[in-house]
């Protein structure tokens, strides 16, 4: 498991750390970390780079106090070190110690305070690697002048530059949402952010996450002082543990039944591509539930799938289904009530999700996509649109989840779970191929079939606050996402593919457990 933290509760874990160690003994700790990180992407970029120098952007917190100290690490390894000062308090002790190494210092902001655009154009020109020490975890809000200038000028250079530099990020790419992970201003991209004692919400969620680049975490020791973390993001091996496989005593019902209400005869395949990523995830039987036509085209492809109603431990409920179409939106909602009622887990996404109640239960699972999110909180009195959405995902799906009681998986190039108790994944294991038509269908199929199987668990009260349920969420979002990535191949992919590559996933997953 990956656990992000936000600001105040990685300072808080370093206050008992910085009060027993030495002056500047973390920050030097941290600072060698970005060295080693800056010495490996030089060895990785080879003699294209070689010669040329790392250019350090300093602020005025401990944050520009990492740069100029790694700085002096790397000067004393004998690279040309330059030192852009973009404020008037750098940090005295790391910058005696920075120009003690070797340390070429220059001011870059004019008397105004302004920055000097022309002298740093010609510093980040002739650097390979670019260290942003500007703003961690300290800075409030968008980046203010001059800092907002210094990035805006460096970024217009990186453009014009026929070999882009590598930036190595200390801690956060200075401008980012650390808590929030939006973008609220100017913010400097990374190729690799060395972030310290643990990740911050900000590098693991979109649209923030995108330019952090690779993303290094620091151990300096704060482990045993933080406390839950704000947004995790589960590894496989957590998926692995997440999933029952079956034992010798196992039967169809202990396996766990999904009940599956997708398809119409407008979208008939939905209801296909819902059954597909259920079955290939492994369960005990799918049950459907819709038209004939439908059923036909459901039984030509799963002769296995089974129908009518009876007992299930989960339900999915939405795929290819028209709100509109009052008979299917009755039985939709009357399934659903049955259901919340039962305290049986469901998943909803698509037609099913405008049709939900008001309130849900901790087991219901939303699985829209950011305009349909905006759409389910405008019908509950929220103006707000799919592009405040995907500026702020985390937010919204944290708000969605406590307006509707329900875990939220919000979908997109990264997804975010948020359950109604707080707890809140982001999983990022897909491809861009992923986003194509029938894919949706075949990620409730896999959640409902993990719901299922899970059931026992999640039965009548017994995850009051979502939290289990958000992880089963997370995990169908790693194993589609693999899958996609394992059918594409590097290229386009199907629904249907999709669907075909998940017992390869899930046969990986248990392997390696
Ligand atoms: N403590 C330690 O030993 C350790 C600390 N560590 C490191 O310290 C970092 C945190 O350092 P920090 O708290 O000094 O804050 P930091 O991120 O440098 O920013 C403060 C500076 O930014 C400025 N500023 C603020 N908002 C702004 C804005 N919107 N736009 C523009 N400027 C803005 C603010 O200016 P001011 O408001 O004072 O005018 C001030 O100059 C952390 O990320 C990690 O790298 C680790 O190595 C572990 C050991
Ligand atoms: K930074």
């Amino acid at each position: 498991m990956i656990r992000a933290y936000e600001a105040e509760a990685v300072r808080a874990a370093e206050a008992p750390l910085l009060a027993s160690t030495a002056t500047d003994e973390l920050m030097k700790q941290a600072a060698f970390a970005v060295a080693t990180e800056v010495l490996r992407e030089l060895r990785r970029l080879g003699a294209r780079r070689s010669g040329s120098t790392v250019l350090l952007l300093v602020g005025g917190g401990n944050n520009g106090g990492d740069a100029l100290y790694a700085g002096g690490y790397l000067a004393r390894r004998g690279l040309q070190v330059v030192a852009a000062l973009c404020t008037d308090r750098p940090h005295e002790r790391a910058l005696a110690a920075a120009r003690s190494a070797g340390v070429h210092v220059r001011e870059v902001l004019d008397d105004a305070g302004r920055p000097r655009r022309e002298e740093l154009a010609v510093l980040a020109d002739r650097a390979g690697v670019w260290v942003d020490g500007l703003t961690g975890i300290g800075a409030r809000g968008g980046l203010r002048e001059p800092l907002a200038g210094v990035v805006a000028a460096l970024e217009d250079r990186r453009a014009a530059m026929p070999d882009e530099p590598t930036v190595v990020a200390v801690d956060v790419p200075s401008g980012l949402g650390t808590d929030d992970g939006t973008v609220p201003g100017p913010v400097l991209r990374a190729d690799v952010t060395v972030t310290m004692g643990a990740a911050k919400p900000g590098l693991l969620v979109r649209p923030a996450e995108a330019l952090a680049g690779r993303v290094v975490v620091v151990d300096i020791g704060l482990g045993p002082h933080l406390g839950e973390p704000a947004l995790s993001r589960l590894t496989a091996a957590d998926v692995a543990d997440l999933l029952p496989a079956p034992v010798a005593t196992d039967h169809k019902y202990t396996r766990g039944v999904l009940g599956l209400v997708a398809g119409s005869t407008t979208y008939p395949g939905a209801a296909v591509l819902a059954a597909a990523g259920a079955l290939r995830t492994g369960l005990g039987m799918v049950r459907y539930l819709g038209p004939d036509a439908v059923t036909r085209l459901v039984h030509e492809r799963f002769p296995e799938v089974v129908v009518g109603s009876g007992r299930v431990q989960a339900w999915a409920l939405g795929s290819g289904i028209d709100p509109a179409d009052d008979a299917r939106a009755e039985e939709v909602r009357d399934t659903l009530q049955r259901a919340l009622d039962d305290g049986v887990p469901a998943v909803l996404d698509a037609g099913a999700l405008s049709l939900a109640p008001d309130r849900l239960a901790p087991t219901t699972v939303l699985a829209p996509h950011a305009g349909e999110l905006a759409r389910l909180l405008s019908a509950r009195g929220e103006d707000t649109d799919r592009a405040d959405v995907e500026a702020a995902p985390l937010a919204f799906a944290r708000r969605a989840a406590a307006r509707t009681g329900a875990v939220v998986l919000l979908k997109g190039p990264t997804t975010v779970v948020a359950a109604p108790g707080g707890t809140v994944l982001s999983q990022a294991d897909g491809t861009p191929w992923l986003a194509t038509a029938g894919t949706g269908d075949v990620l409730a199929g896999i959640l409902g079939a993990l719901l299922a199987v899970r059931g026992e668990d999640l039965a009548a009260g017994r995850d009051p606050d979502g939290a289990l349920t958000a992880e089963l969420a997370a995990a169908a979002a790693l194993v589609h996402g693999r899958a996609g990535a394992r059918a594409a191949g590097g290229g386009p992919v199907t629904a249907l593919q999709v669907a075909d590559a998940v017992p390869g996933v899930v046969a990986a997953l248990l392997a390696d457990r």
